[in-house]
C-alpha cells in the first residue's frame, strides 16, 4: 500500500489527523477542545448539535441527522472521545502529532481506540448527505466522555437521562477491535468487569520472628487460589479451539499494596484483581466463589469492588434480530467475512444493552494488528478510508430497517 503526498491527502484522513491531535488523554482529557471540534463538524455538515452535561465538565455531544419517518426508533452511532495515557519514550513518533509515515500508517493514541470510528461515522454521514440521500430512521451520533475509566461520568449517566430517552434509540453501534486477518470482528456481548481488592489483616511484629497468622500469609493463599482459577480458565481456552477469549473468564493480579519496612510485619496487605467474567457465568455463584476463596485463607480477609457489572446482555446474531439481519446482509454484499464474538474488554455498549438497546461492537479494521492501549498505536490510512466506505453502506441499510412489530 502506498500513500499519496501530503498535498493530495484525502480530506477524511486530514480530518482524522486533526482530531487525533486533540489531547483527550486520561486522566485529564481536554474535553472542551473535542466538543468544540464536534460542534464545528455539526455546523459543516448541517446537523443539529446537542450538548448534554451529564456531570460537571462531562459533556455528551449528540449530532443528529433526522429521518423521514419520526415514528420509527433511531440508529445510535456511539464513540468515546477520551483516550488512554501513553509511555511516550516507547513511541517511534509523538503520540499526539498524528504522524503519517511514507507507507501511510498514522501513529497516534486513539488511532484505533477509537477516534478513527468517530471520524468514520462523520465522514460516512457527510458523504451520504452530499449524495442527497434520506432515510426513514434518524441517525444520532453520540460522542461520550469517560469511557476509558469506566463510563461512570459518561454513558452510565447518559442512558438514565430524559435526553437519552428522547433519542429513542432502536439499535446502536459502538467500538470493537481490529482484526489482523482478512476478517472483521463484531461483538454481540461482552464480559463483565469485576475489579476486586482483597484486603488481608493479620498479626504484626518484628521481621525476625516466626509470626503466625500474618496478613501476607493469608493474602498469599487468596492470590494462589485466584491464580489457580486463572490457570484453569486459560487451559479451558487453550484446549478448545471453538472457544474465543471472550467466552472464558480472565483475571489478572494488577496491584499489590502494603508494608512499611523490611523488618516490620505489616498488619494489613491488599491485592487487586481485574476479573472479566464471561456472560454465561452465574454471577451470584461467582461472588460466592470469591467469598469462599477468602474464607478458606483464614480470618480477617475482606474484599471490595472497584467495578462490578452485573447486567451482561447478549444481542442476538440471527435473523430473529432485524438489526443483525441488516448489518450482516451489508457485510455479505461487500464480501466482508464477520467473526462474531464476545468482547473480552468492556465498552459503553454494556450500558446501552442494559437499557434494552440491541448493540454491536464493530471497528472496521481488518489486516490490522490489535494495538489499542499499546505503544505505537497506528492505523493505515487505506484501512481507515475503507472503514468510511463500509459505514457508507451500513448506515443506509440500518436507517432503512422497516418498522418493527413494536413500532407499528
Ligand atoms: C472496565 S471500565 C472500561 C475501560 C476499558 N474499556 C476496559 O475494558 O478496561
Ligand atoms: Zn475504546
Ligand atoms: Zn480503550
Amino acid at each position: 500500500m502506498t500513500s499519496k503526498g501530503p498535498e493530495e491527502e484525502h480530506p477524511s484522513v486530514t480530518l482524522f489527523r486533526q482530531y487525533l491531535r486533540i489531547r483527550t488523554v486520561q486522566p485529564k482529557p481536554d474535553y472542551g477542545a473535542a466538543v468544540a471540534f464536534l460542534e464545528e463538524r455539526a455546523r459543516q455538515l448541517g446537523l443539529s448539535c446537542q450538548k448534554v452535561e451529564v456531570a460537571p465538565g462531562y459533556v455528551v455531544t449528540v449530532l443528529t441527522w433526522p429521518g423521514t419517518n419520526p415514528t420509527l426508533s433511531s440508529i445510535l452511532l456511539n464513540s468515546h472521545t477520551d483516550v488512554v495515557p501513553v509511555f511516550k519514550e516507547y513511541w517511534s513518533h509523538d503520540p499526539f502529532e498524528a504522524f503519517k509515515d511514507s507507507e501511510g500508517y498514522i501513529y497516534a493514541r486513539g488511532a484505533q481506540d477509537m477516534k478513527c470510528i468517530s471520524i468514520q461515522y462523520l465522514e460516512a454521514v457527510r458523504r451520504l448527505k452530499v449524495e442527497g440521500h434520506q432515510f426513514p430512521r434518524t441517525i444520532h451520533m453520540t460522542f461520550v466522555p469517560d469511557e476509558e475509566v469506566g463510563g461512570h461520568q459518561g454513558m452510565e449517566l447518559f442512558v438514565q437521562r430524559p435526553e437519552f430517552r428522547a433519542l429513542r434509540a432502536g439499535f446502536a453501534l459502538d467500538e470493537g477491535l481490529a482484526n489482523p486477518t482478512d476478517a472483521f470482528t463484531v461483538f454481540y456481548s461482552e464480559r463483565s468487569p469485576w475489579w476486586v481488592r482483597v484486603t488481608s489483616t493479620g498479626r504484626p511484629g518484628h521481621g525476625s520472628r516466626f509470626i503466625e497468622d500474618t496478613a501476607a500469609e493469608k493474602l498469599h493463599k487468596v492470590v494462589s487460589s485466584i491464580l489457580a482459577f486463572r490457570e484453569k480458565e486459560w487451559q479451558r481456552l487453550q484446549s478448545n479451539p471453538h472457544l474465543k477469549e471472550g467466552a472464558v473468564t480472565s483475571v489478572n493480579l494488577t496491584k499489590l499494596e502494603g508494608g512499611v519496612a523490611y523488618n516490620v510485619v505489616p498488619a494489613t496487605m491488599s491485592a487487586s484483581f481485574d476479573f472479566r467474567v464471561a456472560p454465561d457465568v452465574d454471577l451470584k455463584a461467582f461472588e460466592k466463589q470469591l467469598q469462599s476463596w477468602c474464607q478458606a485463607a483464614g480470618e480477617g480477609i475482606t474484599f471490595e469492588f472497584g467495578q462490578k457489572w452485573t447486567q451482561p446482555q447478549v444481542t442476538p446474531t440471527d435473523d430473529s434480530n432485524p438489526w443483525w439481519a441488516a448489518f450482516s446482509r451489508v457485510c455479505k454484499d461487500l464480501n466482508l467475512t464477520l467473526e462474531p464474538e464476545i468482547c473480552p474488554a468492556a465498552t459503553d455498549n454494556r450500558y446501552l444493552r442494559a437499557v434494552g438497546v440491541p448493540a454491536l461492537g464493530f471497528s472496521p479494521m481488518n489486516r490490522t494488528p490489535v494495538l489499542l492501549h499499546d505503544h505505537d498505536e497506528r492505523l493505515h490510512e487505506a484501512v481507515f478510508l475503507r472503514g468510511v466506505d463500509i459505514y457508507t453502506h451500513l448506515l443506509p441499510a440500518l436507517a432503512s430497517v422497516p418498522a418493527l412489530p413494536s413500532e407499528s
